[in-house]
């Protein structure tokens, strides 16, 4: 039996140090076998998940020799942390380790958005020029507003700068005596709604941020503004998204998490013939780079974990 157990995928070389010291069990589809994997974790004191393995009170109880879980990734809520703090297993985030990766897709996608010129290749192949349609907008001189300062929005404010975004953000979590606030101006939701022409999302999903992003909170976005987000579906309510993109009160929007994942066709439908809308399958995350920083830091602290047990 397995002494560590990995569900979802992992870069090769990070999975090859696991194994020189522990019996692993590499299985990136085992997220699919519930049966298979309560089964796996049965004597195994390390489990290295993504974000679609449900890390589940009753699979902890399955697990008696369970001590510790490995985040290839820094969201948590696929993980009931209560149960495993009252079971003593200590879970390790991959933080900072995908920072750089979700950055870079949060300005190009908000670049892509207002500038709104890139997805004319079929007309232009075919002849057609349509040049008055894909006149877009700069990002110098616009405001980025960031939900949430933690460290990803901090990397994408860095980058947007670069551009001419001004920033601004709310995070409540974050004392005004913080010194990140130099760099950022310090709103509530509601004016950071009403002022920025870009949103980006940097939430965790909980019971407070659940639909943040409801209608009403869209209806207080600037018109024509976008939004961009790659923190959890759950936080944005995405029929009220989908029917302000149709009525064009927003200028558009970037979706890399939804509320069910896979999307499901039936709840994909309300998005559908939406041009201003990019989608994309909760990958913001992951670049080659990013699964070989999440992965190593992951398997350290795995081994170290593992180590101290001794
Ligand atoms: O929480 C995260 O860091 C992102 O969801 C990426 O995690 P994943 O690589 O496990 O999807």
């Amino acid at each position: 039996m397995a002494d560590i157990v990995i569900s979802e995928f992992m870069d090769e070389a990070a999975v090859d140090l696991l194994r020189a010291r522990h019996d692993t069990l590499y299985d990136p589809e085992l997220v699919d076998r519930p049966g298979d994997l309560a089964a796996a974790v049965a004597a195994a004191r390390a489990l290295v998940v993504r974000n679609r393995t449900k890390v589940t009170e009753a699979l902890i109880r399955n697990a008696p020799e369970l001590a510790c879980v490995g985040r290839l990734g820094v969201g948590l809520d696929n993980i009931d942390l209560a149960a495993c703090k009252a079971r003593g297993v200590t879970v390790y985030p991959a933080t900072g380790a995908n920072d750089v990766a979700v950055a870079e897709y949060v300005v190009t996608t908000a670049l892509t958005l207002l500038r709104g010129a890139y997805a004319a290749t079929a007309d232009v192949a075919a002849g057609r020029w349509p040049r008055q349609r894909l006149i877009g907008r700069e990002a110098m001189d616009k405001r980025l507003g960031l939900v949430g300062y933690g460290s990803i929005a901090r990397q994408t404010a860095a980058r947007a700068r670069v551009f001419g975004f001004t920033i601004a953000a709310f995070d409540p979590f974050l004392p005004e005596s913080d010194p990140a606030w130099r760099d950022a101006e310090r709103l509530d939701l509601d004016a950071l709604l009403a002022s920025c022409d870009v949103i980006s999302l940097h939430v965790p999903l909980t019971a407070e941020t659940r639909h943040m992003i409801d209608a009403a909170a869209i209806g207080r976005m600037k018109p024509g503004a976008v939004l961009v987000n790659t923190a959890r579906g759950g936080v944005v309510d995405e029929p009220a998204l989908a029917a302000a993109l149709r009525g064009g009160t927003l200028g558009g929007a970037a979706l890399d998490v939804f509320e069910t994942e896979p999307l499901t066709e039936a709840a994909g439908e309300v998005f559908e013939g939406l041009g201003n809308l990019i989608l994309t399958p909760h990958i913001a995350g992951v670049t080659a780079e990013s699964n070989v920083r999440v992965s190593a830091v992951t398997a350290e602290n795995v081994l170290k974990h593992l180590e101290a047990l001794r």
